[in-house]
């Protein structure tokens, strides 16, 4: 389908009935683009329809009356010009698959999803690709707390494809007085930058319940973007990418507010409760334990230099304690600041 075909947003489609799925619908209805939110639960469903609020993942706010929530996803994806999928990475095949039948290859699918599948480390444009070769592709991550999008609080993502009319029909869909959109077309890196900095957001909540200083958190912050983007380029991205929103400014969001989710499991790690406790406790998706382990794994495997990952899979899956792990990276091999610039290798 051409763009000038898309200019007119007769439909658009989320699955996904989570926080994000619901603010990404929320924008859309909110500028009266017709908006079908597929999410397998009718009860909230009705609720959505209803009293449209979504109190299991965003109690108190009010969403759009325009919003349609459903749980036939033929009637929600049938003739939609993108089709947003916003479900966690375990399931995101699965929904995929449900709905592909009803799919034709004029349609835009997009992933808001920041997280790896673990068999094959497949991300979830990957994915998309596999499960619908014809269709055209992209990805949207950023800096974008589910709940401050809700507050209308100024905020800005990036669409990441290769396809200059996805890339243009997503601006235009999803571009709001409060809600700035930004093109790329590495896809790979702002997927990645999404991805990884959940977790490097886990080891900010350990740091901040074990009372460690802001110097602290500035050195692992800059010494995370280090480390992703080294695995980021030596996996094909581009490590400019990681300069902007979805680099940066998402690593930045995701490690300083207790509104990330991944953060929170860090905190409740560092304040001395089990990761069974942590998960539990969090009642929503925490992308960033399953992608430890996937990164760790895929470092290994491919010699990448990952230390705050090796150090943090060591706390989270082995106990062992924070403090000794982070004597360990202080004493670790000297190194260079900025490798672009001066080689690790040059020390
Ligand atoms: N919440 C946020 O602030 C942001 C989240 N994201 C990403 O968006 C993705 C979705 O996250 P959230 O909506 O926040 O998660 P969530 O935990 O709030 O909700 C997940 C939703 O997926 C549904 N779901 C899970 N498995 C399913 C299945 N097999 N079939 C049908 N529905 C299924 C759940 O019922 C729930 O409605 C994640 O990868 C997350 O990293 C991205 C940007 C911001
Ligand atoms: O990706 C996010 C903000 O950009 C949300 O982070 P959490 O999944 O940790 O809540």
């Amino acid at each position: 389908m051409s763009l000038e075909q898309h200019t007119q947003l007769k439909k658009v489609a989320v699955l996904g009935g989570g926080s994000f799925g619901t603010v990404i619908a929320n924008i859309m209805a909110e500028k009266g683009i017709p908006v079908h939110q597929w999410m397998r639960d009718a009860n909230r469903a009705d609720e959505v329809n209803t009293q449209h609020e979504n109190t299991r993942y965003l109690p108190g706010y009010a969403l759009s009356p325009a919003l349609v929530a459903t749980t036939d996803v033929e009637s929600a994806v049938r003739d939609a010009a993108i089709i947003f999928v916003s479900i966690p990475s375990p399931s995101f095949r699965d929904v995929l698959r449900q709905a592909k039948p009803f799919v034709t290859s004029e349609q835009y699918v997009v992933s808001t999803t920041k997280g790896i599948e673990s068999t094959g480390f497949h991300l979830m444009s990957e994915i998309i690709k596999d499960e619908l070769p014809d269709v055209k592709v992209g990805v949207i991550s950023g800096p974008n707390l589910a709940k401050e999008i809700a507050q209308h609080h100024l905020t800005a993502t990036v669409i990441a494809s290769e396809d200059e009319g996805v890339r243009a029909l997503v601006q235009e869909a999803l571009h709001q007085s409060y809600f700035r959109v930004y093109a790329s077309s590495d896809t790979y890196g702002v997927e990645l930058g999404g991805t990884l900095k959940n977790i490097y957001a886990i080891a900010a909540g350990l740091s901040a319940a074990l009372g460690m200083g802001e110097n602290t958190r500035s050195m692992l912050m800059t010494r995370s973007l280090a480390e992703m983007s080294r695995f980021a380029v030596s996996m094909g991205a581009n490590p400019l990418t990681f300069l902007g929103l979805a680099g940066v400014g998402d690593l930045m969001v995701t490690c300083m507010s207790s509104l990330s989710r991944n953060y929170r499991v860090g905190y409740a790690l560092g304040s001395g409760q089990s990761l069974q406790e942590a998960v539990d406790a969090l009642g929503e998706v925490a992308e960033g334990v399953n992608t430890i382990k996937i990164v760790k794994e895929k470092s290994d495997e491919k010699e990448i230099y990952m230390p705050l990952v090796s150090g943090l899979y060591e706390v989270v899956f082995n106990g062992a304690p924070v403090k000794e792990v982070a004597g360990m990276l202080m004493t670790n091999e000297q190194s260079t600041d900025v490798e672009f610039v001066l080689p690790r290798d040059a020390v």
